[in-house]
């Protein structure tokens, strides 16, 4: 496709899926992310990795804080997003989800003085997203954070959604990094490349 045809097309597509997240209700992300939480845990990815980086939801993302807590619990190394400029993110290490401070877009995020994991330790990533394929196709929140972030990692990445926010095609670009797998309230999606 032209490249100002596809970048039409992501707008487009990236505001019905802000849209329809949007429109959500509290007890549907809650539900949802109880049952995906579930799923994760239970998965060998999650168990035998033993560096996770996750993310602190915000708005009507999956929240993922029951996963990042039983990884503190087993004794995991934990680390979230840490924005370092309106480009760049790094990943942070999270020793308690108690307290924590927020960042410029308001999401809790590791409070200061932040100690720095490096992305290449990272063994599962857990990737937000505002909408993903089946395919392993992914759309962010349009800053290309994840997108620059991913291609300095060698772990498993799973992208965390919801059955409402998996479309069967998203509109991607060279620089869009796909997941190795997908996870919602009622299935694991292996991902062609995992
Ligand atoms: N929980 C969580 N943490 C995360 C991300 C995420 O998607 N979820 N990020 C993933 O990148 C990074 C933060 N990126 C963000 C990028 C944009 C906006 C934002 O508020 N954008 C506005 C304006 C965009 C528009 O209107 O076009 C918005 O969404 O309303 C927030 C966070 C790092 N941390
Ligand atoms: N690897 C990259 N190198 C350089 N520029 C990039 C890269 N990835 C994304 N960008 C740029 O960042 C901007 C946002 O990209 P895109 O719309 O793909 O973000 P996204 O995938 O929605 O966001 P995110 O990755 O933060 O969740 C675009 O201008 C894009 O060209």
């Amino acid at each position: 496709m032209e490249t100002h045809l596809l970048t039409e097309e992501k707008r487009r597509v990236r505001r019905e899926l802000k849209e329809s997240s949007a429109g959500f209700s509290e007890r549907y992300v809650a539900e949802a992310s109880r049952a995906v939480c579930e799923r994760v845990l239970q998965s060998r990815e999650f168990q035998e990795a033993a560096v996770v980086f996750g993310y602190l939801s915000f708005r009507k993302e999956i929240s993922v804080d029951a996963v990042l807590e039983a990884a503190l619990r087993l004794g995991k190394i934990v680390a979230v997003p840490w924005i370092i400029s309106r480009t760049e993110m790094k990943a942070a290490r999270l020793v308690s989800l108690e307290n924590l401070p927020l960042d410029r877009y308001g999401i809790r995020t590791a409070p200061e003085p932040v100690e720095p994991i490096s992305p290449e330790a990272l063994e599962l990533m857990l990737v937000p997203g505002a909408g993903f394929s089946e395919t392993g196709g992914r759309m962010g929140r349009g800053a290309g954070f994840y997108d620059r972030f991913l291609e300095e990692t060698k772990g498993f990445s799973l992208g965390v959604t919801c059955d409402k926010l998996l479309w069967e095609t998203i509109p991607m670009e060279t620089h869009d990094q796909t997941m190795d797998a997908l996870v919602t309230e009622t299935k694991w999606i292996l991902c062609a490349g995992a």
